[in-house]
């Protein structure tokens, strides 16, 4: 089972790695194991994630503890990962800092979220009606790891899929890893498609577009 799971992110972290989602050593993946007790295997801290070894990821409990003897230290922001565990259905939990993810954050951390809408990938959340929209709070980035992670614990409700830090980065979960990597995916998308819009309007405004160009 553990091994499996291990496959699973692995694959998963390989697929993140390929997009250049890992800069500088930041983001960790974690991947549930167990439900009772809770155990799920999460990255090891400080690695570059886009390399593939045998000491990538690492077992732990509800506290977020190393469940066997390891020289291995868990992701320093494991108990995100423990929260999104005892607060949701999820099984798997990604976190990732990007370029757009980061200057969305800091766009709209004052008003504490974003919701999307309009865009057919909002259905990658399982919202297929009319007028569909997903919204992602946004949290300050508390250097303090337990404020950081109860801080986005008080965001969790079950429409809510994912969770951006501010000046950071982003959060998301899935039932599944699969699930998981689908909302990632969906919500960068999301995040890239809203900046390039604001600069295509500010090009309009400008005067560049050609006037038949029209956004809501
Ligand atoms: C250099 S990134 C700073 C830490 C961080 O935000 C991150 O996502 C990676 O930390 P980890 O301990 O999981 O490697
Ligand atoms: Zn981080």
């Amino acid at each position: 089972m553990s091994s499996e799971r291990w496959n699973e992110l692995a694959d998963i972290k390989e697929e993140l790695a390929a997009r250049d989602w890992f800069p500088g050593t930041s983001g960790n993946l974690s991947i549930k194991v167990s439900s009772d007790p809770l155990t799920f295997l999460v990255t090891a801290s400080g690695k570059d994630k886009r390399k593939r070894t045998d000491e990538d990821f690492l077992l732990v409990n509800e506290l977020g503890l190393a469940v066997e003897e390891t020289h291995l230290k868990p992701s320093a922001e494991t108990l995100l990962h423990t929260e999104i565990y005892q607060n949701t259905d999820a099984g798997c939990s990604l976190h990732i800092h990007t370029l757009d993810n980061n200057l969305i954050s800091d766009l709209y951390g004052d008003q504490g979220f974003i919701t999307f809408k309009g865009q057919e990938l909002i259905k990658a959340f399982g919202i297929w009606d009319e007028g569909g929209e997903i919204t992602l709070p946004i949290i300050k980035n508390y250097a303090e790891i337990p404020k950081l992670a109860k801080e986005l614990a008080n965001q969790i409700t079950p429409h809510i899929k994912g969770v951006l830090i501010r000046n950071h980065g982003i959060t998301v979960w899935g039932r599944t890893g699969f699930e998981a990597k689908k909302h990632l995916e969906a919500f960068e998308f999301l995040c890239s498609f809203h900046l390039r819009q604001l600069q295509y309007k500010h090009l309009i405004k400008g005067g560049i577009g050609n006037g038949n160009v029209t956004f809501s």
